[in-house]
């Protein structure tokens, strides 16, 4: 049976995977068993198919900055497993920089006249002044520098969330600006991968008051898994990432990925 027959019984997956995208209309679906067999043989199927492009359409609020040879350069080496500590952190440095560089950019401005040495008048604009970063610890640390490099004495507020056995993860401990729910947040973590870490900090956030428009999830590498689980839940909250893998694999690691980002980073992987 063709996957587009299923549409009927397969309501919400139809709607999120397969309209967007109709080239896959023609995925084989077996016969028989439940509706809820069929879903998941979809779901799983298109998980591994959709590229990033058609996640972008489908969740117009996922931004993938745009690649360059010197982007997918950085992404090889931080990938490569051969790497030494070093160039890993040299370059998922300059990546980071870049996402966010781009990241910024979402932010919201206001008009602006200068005058230039010339005397002439300059119309250009004022960067939002009302933000913050929060890093979930530990590997959103590391994109903290980046974040103070570009702005200027920004505050930065972290987030913990921790594995607990088998119970799914826990919030541990936060320390946010007092304000903070007047302030943009750029929300600091390289990897996205179920998103249950990213859904756990942006609730704490939205908890505090913070709109879930004025948060922007700032990341290296996404899986789909992770954009769906994120971009569902809270629509109009950005994220901004650097590439979308392919898939989680059944440890949810993200595939092809580049390990546990936090142990290559911060050299606790020997
Ligand atoms: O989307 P999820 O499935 O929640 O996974 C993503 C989380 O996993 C990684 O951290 P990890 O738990 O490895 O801790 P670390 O930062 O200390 O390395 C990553 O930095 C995210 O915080």
């Amino acid at each position: 049976m063709l996957i587009s027959q299923y549409a009927k019984f397969v309501k919400p997956a139809f709607d999120d995977f397969v309209l967007p995208s109709k080239k896959y209309a023609d995925v084989i679906i077996p016969r028989g068993g439940d509706n809820h067999v069929a879903i998941d043989l979809i779901v799983q199927h298109l998980r591994t198919k959709l590229g990033q492009h058609d996640l972008c359409k489908i969740y117009p609020n996922v931004y993938v900055i745009q690649s360059t040879f010197q982007i997918r350069g950085m992404h090889t080496l931080i990938r490569d497993r051969e790497i030494s500590k070093h160039d890993f952190v040299f370059y998922s440095d300059r990546l980071i920089r870049l996402v966010v560089e781009h990241g910024l950019g979402h932010l919201p401005f206001t008009e602006k006249q200068i005058v230039t040495p010339t005397g002439s008048l300059y119309t250009g604009v004022d960067f939002c002044k009302k933000l913050c970063g929060v890093s979930i610890v530990r590997s959103g640390e590391s994109m903290e520098n980046a974040l103070r490099a570009c702005c200027k004495g920004i505050k930065i507020g972290k987030i913990l969330i921790h594995r607990d056995g088998d119970n799914g993860k826990q919030l541990i401990y936060e320390k946010l600006p007092k304000d903070i729910l007047e302030r943009h947040v750029l929300l600091l973590d390289p990897v996205l991968a179920t998103g249950n870490s990213a859904n756990q900090a942006i609730e704490l956030l939205i908890q505090k008051g913070v709109p879930e428009s004025h948060i922007i999830f700032l990341n290296l590498i996404s899986a789909p898994e992770g954009i769906h689980c994120v971009s569902k839940r809270f629509p109009s909250l950005k994220i901004v990432t650097s590439e979308i893998d392919v898939a989680l694999n059944e440890e949810f690691r993200v595939i092809p990925g580049m390990g546990e980002f936090g142990d290559r980073y911060f050299g606790t992987d020997d």
